[in-house]
């Protein structure tokens, strides 16, 4: 496999900066990355522990999640979610990550099939540059069949560019440059932290009247 080639170099800095944050806990997540207008993309080895940074870190796989050269290597479990995206978008990248926010924010609202955000600068980062502008994250069942998954992950994928939550498990988000991703994906995590302190906040302030 072709460690240096521009799409892995990109992954494995990402990664390096999601791993600084902590967010592969328990060898949780997994990244990847198109090849230039290509039908494949190297996607993280399933089951590694993404803080460590190796020469097996990713494999090259086709649009099916099938490797395109002999390895190994397994790709993540969660590999059909990431071809169901490259499928159907013009997406050169998709970051699933599991941290205890997304998973708190995907059951406190996962009833009502979505969590909507608004009014928060930050939303502008998901390329949404309206003053009123809302941010909708649908949540759905994580089912234990991946391709079951997958099936209803895909009912939310359109844009080039999104996010789905999946309940108590994690978030999956895309876009156009890794950079992209990388930022809806930080901007996601920045309105769940703020949507639960202030919820916290706000039960103390009633809890005091
Ligand atoms: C140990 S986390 C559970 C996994 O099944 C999965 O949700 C995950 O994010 C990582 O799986 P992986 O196969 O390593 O990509
Ligand atoms: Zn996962």
């Amino acid at each position: 496999m072709n460690t240096d080639t521009k799409e892995w170099l990109e992954l494995a800095e990402i990664k390096a900066e999601l791993a600084e944050r902590d967010w592969f806990m328990g060898t949780s997540g997994n990244l990847s990355i198109r090849e230039p207008d290509g039908p494949t993309f190297y996607i993280t080895a399933s089951g590694k522990d993404k803080r460590k940074q190796t020469d097996s870190d990713f494999l090259l796989v086709d649009l099916k999640g099938s490797p395109v050269q002999e390895t190994e290597l397994r790709p993540s479990a969660e590999t059909l979610l990431h071809t169901v995206i490259y499928g159907k978008t013009k997406a050169n990248c998709v970051l699933h990550v599991h941290t205890v926010e997304n998973n708190v924010v995907s059951e406190l609202y996962g009833d009502e099939g979505s969590v909507t955000f608004r009014n928060q600068e930050i939303i502008k980062a998901t390329g949404r540059w309206d003053e009123d502008s809302e941010f909708r994250i649908p949540i759905i069942y994580n089912h234990g069949d991946i391709p079951l998954l997958a099936e209803k992950f895909n009912l939310h994928v359109q844009d080039d560019s999104g996010a789905v939550l999946i309940r108590n498990h994690g978030i999956t988000v895309w876009g156009k440059s890794g950079f992209e991703a990388k930022r809806i994906l930080e901007a996601c995590e920045f309105l769940f932290q703020y949507q639960l302190l202030l919820n916290t906040q706000l039960a103390h302030t009633a809890s005091l009247t």
